[in-house]
C-alpha cells in the first residue's frame, strides 16, 4: 500500500537524525548522488501482506496501520555501512497475484521495471496467509527471468509473526523455501517489532553490498541489463541527427 500525503515518512519526524533523506524520489533516480555507493531494494509480495508496512518500520521505526492503495513509491535514505556512507533505495511495489493455473504471475509492467532497476529482493509473504506464501516460488522465478544470470540477494519474510494463533504457514516451510532461493528466512512482525524488521533489511544490504563487489559500477547480471546510453559518441550522433533534420527543415522551407 502507499503512504498518504501526511502520513508519508518524507513528512514524519526522523527523530532528529541528521541523515534521513526519507522522501520519495523519482523512479529513476540520477545513481551518482552523494554517497558513492548505492543500494537499490525492491519489496515484492501478494496483496496485503505488510509490505508497505515493513518499509515505514524500517525507515521510520513506526507502525501506521492503515495505507492508501499502493501505487508503489520510492523512499530513499542515506545509511552508514562498516564505516561508509550509502544511499539506500527502497522501492515499495503493487501487489502481485497468481494467475489461474498458479504457476505465472500477474505482474504489473512497472513491478518488472522494479525487478530490473533493483540490486536486492525483499520477497514478503504473511504467515497468516498460504497463498501468499504459494506466490513466492513463481515470484522468484519471475525476477530470475529478468535477471537470468548471476547472484541474487534476496531474503524471504514471512510477516504477521504476531498474530500466531491465524499462522497458516510453519516457520519450516519459510525456511525451506528461503533455502531453495539461495536466501535467509526472517520472520518478522511489522506491527510490533522493529528490530527483526531492521536485521532483515540490514541483511539484504549487505549481501548487495558483497554482491556488487564493493563498487556501485554496472551490475554484474548480464542478459537482460540495457544500461542506458550515456557515452559521449551517443550525444555526438543525436547532435549531428539534429543538425542534419534542421538543416532538412531549412532548405525545405527555402524551396
Ligand atoms: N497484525 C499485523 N498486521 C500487519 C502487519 N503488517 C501489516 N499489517 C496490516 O496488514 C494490512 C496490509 O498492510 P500493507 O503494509 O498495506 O500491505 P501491502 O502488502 O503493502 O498491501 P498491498 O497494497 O495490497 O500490496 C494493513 O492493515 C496493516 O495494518 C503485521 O506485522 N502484523
Amino acid at each position: 500500500m502507499r503512504l498518504t500525503a501526511d502520513s508519508a515518512p518524507g513528512n514524519m519526524n526522523s527523530g532528529g537524525s541528521g541523515n534521513f533523506l526519507l522522501v520519495p524520489i523519482p523512479e529513476y533516480p540520477l545513481l551518482d548522488c552523494v554517497p558513492n555507493k548505492t543500494v537499490k531494494i525492491v519489496v515484492l509480495g501478494a496483496s496485503n501482506v505488510g509490505k508497505t508496512a515493513l518499509i515505514v518500520r524500517f525507515l521510520t521505526k513506526r507502525f501506521i496501520g492503515d495505507y492508501e492503495a499502493n501505487t508503489g513509491a520510492l523512499y530513499s535514505r542515506k545509511v552508514t555501512m562498516d564505516g561508509e556512507e550509502v544511499s539506500l533505495q527502497i522501492q515499495d511495489t503493487p501487489c502481485v497475484a497468481l494467475q489461474d493455473d498458479a504457476e505465472g504471475l500477474y505482474c504489473q509492467e512497472q513491478i518488472n521495471r522494479s525487478i530490473y532497476w533493483a540490486d536486492g529482493y525483499v520477497l514478503v509473504f504473511s504467515i497468516t496467509d498460504h497463498s501468499s506464501y504459494r506466490t513466492i516460488q513463481p515470484l522468484y522465478q519471475h525476477v530470475r527471468r529478468i535477471h537470468p544470470s548471476g547472484n541474487i540477494p534476496v531474503i524471504l519474510v514471512g510477516n504477521k509473526s504476531d498474530l500466531l494463533r491465524a499462522r497458516q504457514v510453519p516457520a519450516d516451510e519459510g525456511e525451506t523455501l528461503a533455502a531453495s532461493l539461495g536466501g535467509v528466512y526472517f520472520e518478522a512482525s511489522a506491527r510490533e517489532n522493529h528490530e527483526g524488521v531492521h536485521a532483515a533489511f540490514l541483511h539484504l544490504c549487505q549481501e548487495v553490498i558483497r554482491a556488487l563487489g564493493g563498487g556501485n559500477g554496472e551490475k554484474r547480471r548480464g542478459g537482460l541489463h540495457l544500461a542506458r546510453p550515456k557515452s559521449p559518441n551517443m550525444q555526438e550522433l543525436k547532435r549531428r541527427f539534429r543538425q542534419v533534420l534542421s538543416s532538412k527543415v531549412k532548405s525545405a522551407t527555402t524551396i
